[in-house]
């Protein structure tokens, strides 16, 4: 008997991220917006719309697993101090970075931070993206962390596309509280985290853990105020320098660790165990002309789920394209271009605690697809600056 379903698309090549592989002669059946097939063609699945997709790629939506979409301003000029050979480091001593834009964000209402985060958004929907996560981190009171995520929240429903949010509360210490970083905990622990969980308005918390970030022993204290609201925990971790935050994520269960240039061993291991993905953000190498390489063979030995994503952010990565993120990662981390395609999909999906929903293209899960005018997966990891974007497919639509 013939499945009835809402549309199909047929003459594709299946690019499924899953057991299945790589289909040459395959199908997608929809209905509901969820996927109940992705394999061969099987013609007892019909539908009233029925796409024929000429042998082009599909892949999974595309994921941005950690991203500072919503922020004002930018720092251009900075780019320009750092052309003229000050680190990052100096800058943000110097009271630059990250506290520079959060003066930019306080000032902006909610309405302008979406607006600024649109044009953002929408360059990265272009490219096939149908997941993100945005995080706070430039607001650094309450009302400021609490208007960035407010404003992350309604991207959600002024475009097709699934956010998810990060409080990053713990991300830089505002000019107010300089020399007590104890009493900023204190704040974002008994205050703004309370204030962001009651709201509803996190899906996950984060914090910088870095010598111009914060210790691990403060970086606890926040991973302790999330789980008492039920938050998963995330982290910002070895950079720039070694705070063994890695190991720190791993033993509050972390969903992931980002950046982890830094990583050594004992991390790696306690990744594993733990489970934790780690997000590797080649953008921000890259920007800030990094040298240190993460680890990448020891995360594959201990078999570490790898993520790519783009760190969109106005200081250290002003990248809003997944697509080179992907060259970026196999160019300098040297990721293959199937880590890298598993990279922006299901171990994005992963990092975000999405497995269930998104990330393959397997039955059950919601009809997120990219449709790419490319010969082979490879031309979407090897080719910088183009978008060989077709079609892209949210929730089935
Ligand atoms: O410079 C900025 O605006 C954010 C930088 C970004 N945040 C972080 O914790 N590490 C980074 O590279
Ligand atoms: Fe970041």
């Amino acid at each position: 008997s013939a499945h009835r379903c809402d549309r199909i698309w047929t003459n594709a090549r299946l690019a499924t991220m899953a057991a299945a592989g790589s289909v040459e002669r395959g199908m997608i059946a929809a209905k509901d917006g969820r996927i109940v097939h992705a394999g061969p063609v099987d013609t007892r699945y019909d539908a009233p719309e029925l796409i024929d997709c000429d042998g082009r790629w599909i892949t999974p939506g595309l994921i941005d697993c950690h991203s500072h979409l919503v922020h004002a301003g930018n720092r251009a000029h900075e780019f320009e101090l750092r052309l003229e050979g000050a680190s990052y480091e100096d800058i943000a001593r110097g009271g630059g970075g990250i506290v520079s834009t959060m003066a930019a964000t306080r000032i902006a209402d909610e309405d302008t931070l979406v607006a600024y985060a649109l044009e953002r958004l929408d360059t990265l929907i272009a490219e096939g993206m149908t997941t993100i996560e945005v995080k706070s981190g430039y607001g650094l009171s309450t009302e400021a962390e609490v208007k960035m995520l407010r404003a992350a929240r309604r991207l959600g429903s002024e475009r097709n596309v699934r956010v998810v949010t990060t409080f990053l509360g713990a991300h830089a210490l505002p000019p107010e509280f300089s020399g007590n970083a104890d009493g900023y905990i204190d704040l974002v622990c008994n205050d703004m985290i309370p204030a962001v969980a009651a709201e509803g308005l996190a899906d996950a918390v984060d914090a910088f853990c870095e010598g111009i970030g914060f210790t691990p022993g403060q970086v606890s204290r926040v991973f302790e105020a999330a789980r008492m609201h039920g938050l998963p925990v995330k982290l910002h971790a070895e950079q720039l320098s070694n705070l063994h935050g890695a190991t720190l994520a791993a033993s509050f269960d972390a969903l992931s660790a980002d950046h982890l240039e830094h990583l050594d061993a004992v991390g790696i291991d306690a990744m594993a165990k733990a489970g934790s993905v780690a997000v590797l953000l080649p953008g921000a190498y890259y920007f800030t002309r990094e040298t240190q390489l993460p680890p990448v063979a020891g995360l594959r030995e201990a078999g570490v789920p790898i993520a790519l994503a783009t760190d969109c952010n106005p200081g250290t990565s002003p990248l809003t394209s997944l697509l080179l993120t992907m060259n970026m990662g196999a160019t300098l981390f040297r990721l293959t271009v199937e880590e890298c395609l598993a990279g922006v999909t299901r171990e994005a999906a992963r990092a975000l605690g999405l497995l269930g929903e998104t990330g393959t293209l397997e039955p059950g899960k919601s009809c997120d697809l990219a449709i790419w005018d490319v010969e082979r997966p490879a031309e979407l990891v090897y080719r910088m600056g183009a978008n060989p974007l077709h079609a892209r497919v949210w929730k089935g639509l």
